[in-house]
């Protein structure tokens, strides 16, 4: 079986937990295994997820090919605590008897599943995109920021895998796509974990939304609309703001606009910022400094919009437009706003 941590909120799945799913059932496929999922963090008890969510999420995990689930709670996991909840993983794991770990590869699941690979005496590779090969297991994996692709082997007993945010599309299982997915009622586990103490020696303690919440807007957005020194000052933002609203997507900048205060620290991209994997980057006023293109590489589209021809951004992007960002930004809004009537 291979082992899959889901993150949720209520009874809603993350949907790079649903890609992690969708990459694992394949995997799962070629080496004719099934899948089980573990959630952890329910509750102070068992019962804190209700039957109606708990229903709801089994159900999403059994389209998605999963034949277990298992809930965990308990006060020693009620708030996040990295090295209990890796040791929480690792016993379903072991129980399920599983030689892959896999999880996305959102700050948590990254976090975790290092503590989880120690603990399995496991090779780990962080940020896969695709498997090569099921046996030996050899993943093509995102590194220098999504810049470079590098192939690896994973040729140890346990594999622990994080997928890379949006490398995968999330889709459900079809009828008969491996010998365990049939979307048949998956079997439902709730397990209270009892922590080690040397565990709980690192957890938190106060989880207090501040403007640091949108890094995870930015990071899971599927549009991002990059701005960089070329819009000019901390007022000059209205286009692109508005940019981003008709694209419903999020906005991202460079370090500059960052250091001279235009915006706040957490919308930065880059090796100091986010790192961002969305279908489109729309970059404005940026020249596409390797420490800028380290945390927006793995876009799968990206357009420039620059007036420098030679920029680094404009020769990375699979399009350009070359010109003032103040003349061509109201331009593509008047145009989507046209569209939309
Ligand atoms: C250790 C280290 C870590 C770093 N980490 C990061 C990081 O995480 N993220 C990051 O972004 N940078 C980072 N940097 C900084 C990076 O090296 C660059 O300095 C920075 O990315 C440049 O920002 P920029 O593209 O906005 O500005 P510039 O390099 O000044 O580029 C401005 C661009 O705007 C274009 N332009 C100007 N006016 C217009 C206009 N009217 N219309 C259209 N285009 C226009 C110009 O042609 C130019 O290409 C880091 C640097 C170091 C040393």
């Amino acid at each position: 079986m291979i082992t899959v941590l889901a993150e949720v909120d209520g009874a809603d799945v993350a949907e790079t937990s649903l890609e992690a799913l969708t990459f694992a059932r394949t995997l799962a496929g070629g080496r004719g295994t099934s899948l089980g999922v573990v959630v952890i963090g329910i509750g102070e008890t068992t019962d804190e997820i209700d039957d109606s969510a708990a229903d709801s999420l089994a159900r999403t995990f059994a389209d998605y090919g999963a034949t277990r689930v298992r809930f965990i709670g308990g006060p020693d996991v009620a708030a996040y605590c990295a090295a209990a909840y890796a040791a929480a993983l690792v016993d379903a794991a072991r129980q399920w008897q599983s030689d892959v770990v896999i999880a996305s590869g959102t700050p948590r699941g990254t976090e975790m599943l290092a503590h989880a690979a120690v603990r399995l005496d496991a090779v780990m590779a962080a940020n896969a995109v695709e498997t090569l090969s099921d046996d030996p297991l050899v993943v093509s994996r995102q590194v220098m920021g999504g810049s470079i692709l590098e192939d690896m082997r994973v040729d140890s007993p346990v594999a622990v895998l994080t997928v890379a945010g949006h490398a995968v599309e999330a889709a459900p299982a079809e009828r008969g796509e491996s010998s365990d997915s049939g979307r048949a009622a998956p079997e439902i586990e709730r397990v209270e974990h009892r922590a080690d103490p040397a565990d709980l020696v690192m957890a938190m303690q106060r989880l207090e939304p501040t403007e640091q919440a949108d890094t995870a807007a930015l990071t899971g957005a599927r549009v991002v609309v990059g701005a960089g020194r070329g819009v000019g000052g901390a007022d000059e933002f209205d286009d692109v703001l508005e940019l981003v609203d008709l694209l419903g997507g999020a906005l991202g900048v460079s370090r500059v606009v960052t250091n001279l205060g235009w915006r706040p620290h957490h919308e930065q991209v880059g090796q100091t910022g986010s790192r961002i994997s969305p279908d489109l980057y729309v970059a404005c006023g940026i020249s596409g400094a390797i420490q800028h293109l380290a945390g927006c590489s793995s876009a799968r589209t990206i357009v420039a919009i620059n007036s420098d021809a030679d920029a680094p951004m404009v020769t990375n992007a699979q399009y350009a437009v070359i010109g003032d960002l103040h003349e061509i930004i109201p331009a593509v809004n008047e145009e989507l706003r046209r569209r939309r009537g």
